[in-house]
């Protein structure tokens, strides 16, 4: 009889009356009905006692509700006049870390937001996550993706801001996991575009794009000016699109836009995937490192950026962001588009980088030197960052050594180092 009950293949569940009346023809079929009916209940009514509900996201689901919104509300609050609420984007990631202490620091409020995701070890997120909560920074754990969170937030804060820093990194993985690119740099980008130009007010938003739009350019320094049409990777792609995509929202919405083109940003609480950091690790392991060299042994280079110089960047653009001119998804007026190198203008070579690593964790690397891989890599970078110095007032400060000796000794504190010996690992 059970065999009946359930339809072999979808769509053909049998209905008629005989059907049914056989189904509540045995006692422990009816028995099943009634827990059925019984949980049912139960769940109903503990939802409305609590008063939450999920929205669902592809891997995970986060919970709104009064006590949400008032974790929301109290993240926003702006303590300093004519300060800023703004909403961080990727809050648990590298830059967005820093980016939110900072704006906290001086009085505006911040809500993150970040689908801590597994691209790189999620713990360091979490770490990043509790500093952040220690400073009554709240980030929510949801997908740029969501257009239901994303508008459950806006219809609670009324956003001046929104810096927009969840992305999918990372230059070489991009040949490994394409999809997770256009996922986030492009469909989640467009989400949060859509948002941002229906809300009213409308925030400004400044968000990340990346030197690596340069591409194969080899004209040094690279200018805002030139050309951005030949990436050399699908990442570097994702990130041109991104600028694309941006300048309609400006055009057609009147969002004011700010992209921020960041040079290889290094130091504490950094990204794993990064050739400093896992450099370090693999240093200090004792394990082999693989350094890439160009075309014709050609040491490759980096236009190497300290975190705190990137952060003040961003603020700067945020500061200076001119306001967004439409509302509710209409346009009234003409509103900025800004482009900008944040770079530290002194390319720096891998080599050189690991023997910085070497002296600081007193150390000697196990090098295996290699061709460049055709990964997406390009040879160089450097940056002209005379419009962020004009515009921003962007001076970067700090040079590699300064700035790898203050990762180094971050590295060994958080993951618990002594004498070149892990001694415990925090999380
Ligand atoms: O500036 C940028 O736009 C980009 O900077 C970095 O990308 P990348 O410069 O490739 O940074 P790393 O992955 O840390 O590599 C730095 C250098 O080390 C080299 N490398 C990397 C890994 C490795 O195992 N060996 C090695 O020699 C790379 O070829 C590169 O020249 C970030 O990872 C990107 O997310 C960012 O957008």
């Amino acid at each position: 009889m059970d065999e009946e009950l359930f339809p072999s293949t979808p769509g053909k569940i049998k209905s008629d009356r005989r059907t049914f009346h056989r189904c509540f023809a045995s006692t422990s079929t009816m028995f099943l009905w009634a827990l059925f009916l019984i949980a049912l209940t139960a769940s109903y009514l503990s939802f409305i006692a609590t008063g939450n509900h999920y929205i669902h996201h592809t891997s995970h689901r986060s919970v709104t509700g009064p006590h949400w919104e008032k974790r929301v509300l109290s993240s926003s609050q702006i303590h300093r006049k004519n300060g800023f609420s703004v909403l961080v984007t990727g809050a648990a990631g590298f830059v967005g870390t820093h980016v939110s202490l900072a704006l906290k620091k001086r009085g505006d409020g911040v809500v993150g937001i970040d689908n801590f995701n597994d691209y790189y070890d999620p713990t360091l997120k979490k770490a990043r996550r509790k500093m952040l909560e220690s400073k009554n920074i709240f980030i929510i754990n949801a997908d740029i993706n969501d257009q239901n969170i994303l508008a459950k937030l806006f219809e609670i804060v009324a956003f001046t801001h929104v810096m927009h820093l969840a992305a999918q990194a990372g230059v070489r993985y991009a040949m490994e996991n394409p999809k997770s690119y256009v996922h986030s740099n492009i469909a989640g980008l467009v989400t949060l575009l859509e948002q941002c130009k229906s809300a009213d007010p409308q925030p400004a938003v400044v968000w990340a794009s990346s030197s690596s739009v340069y591409g194969l350019n080899d004209k040094v320094p690279f200018s805002e000016s030139d050309r951005t049409d030949q990436p050399a990777s699908l990442y570097a792609a994702t990130k041109k699109a991104g600028e694309e995509i941006t300048h309609t929202y400006n055009h057609i919405y009147g969002l004011s836009i700010t992209g921020l083109r960041f040079f290889t940003v290094y130091g504490p609480w950094g990204r794993p995937d990064m050739a400093y950091f896992s450099f370090t690790k693999n240093i200090l392991q004792g394990k082999p490192i693989t350094v890439y060299r160009g075309k014709n042994g050609v040491d490759l280079a980096r236009d190497f950026t300290y975190i705190d110089d990137i952060v003040k960047g961003c603020v700067g653009s945020l500061d200076t962001a001119g306001k967004s001119t439409g509302s509710g998804g209409k346009k009234k007026g003409p509103a900025p588009y800004r482009i900008f190198n944040l770079g530290n203008t002194s390319p720096v070579t891998v080599p050189t980088l690991v023997s910085i690593l070497e002296k600081n964790l007193k150390m000697k690397a196990k090098k295996n030197v290699v061709d460049m891989p055709g990964n997406g890599d390009v040879p160089f970078t450097h940056a002209n960052i005379s419009l962020a110095q004009r515009e921003l007032g962007y001076r970067p400060t700090t040079d590699l050594p300064t700035g790898l000796r203050k990762f180094v000794k971050w590295y060994l504190w958080y993951y618990g180092y002594e004498q070149g010996k892990v001694k415990s690992v925090k999380s």
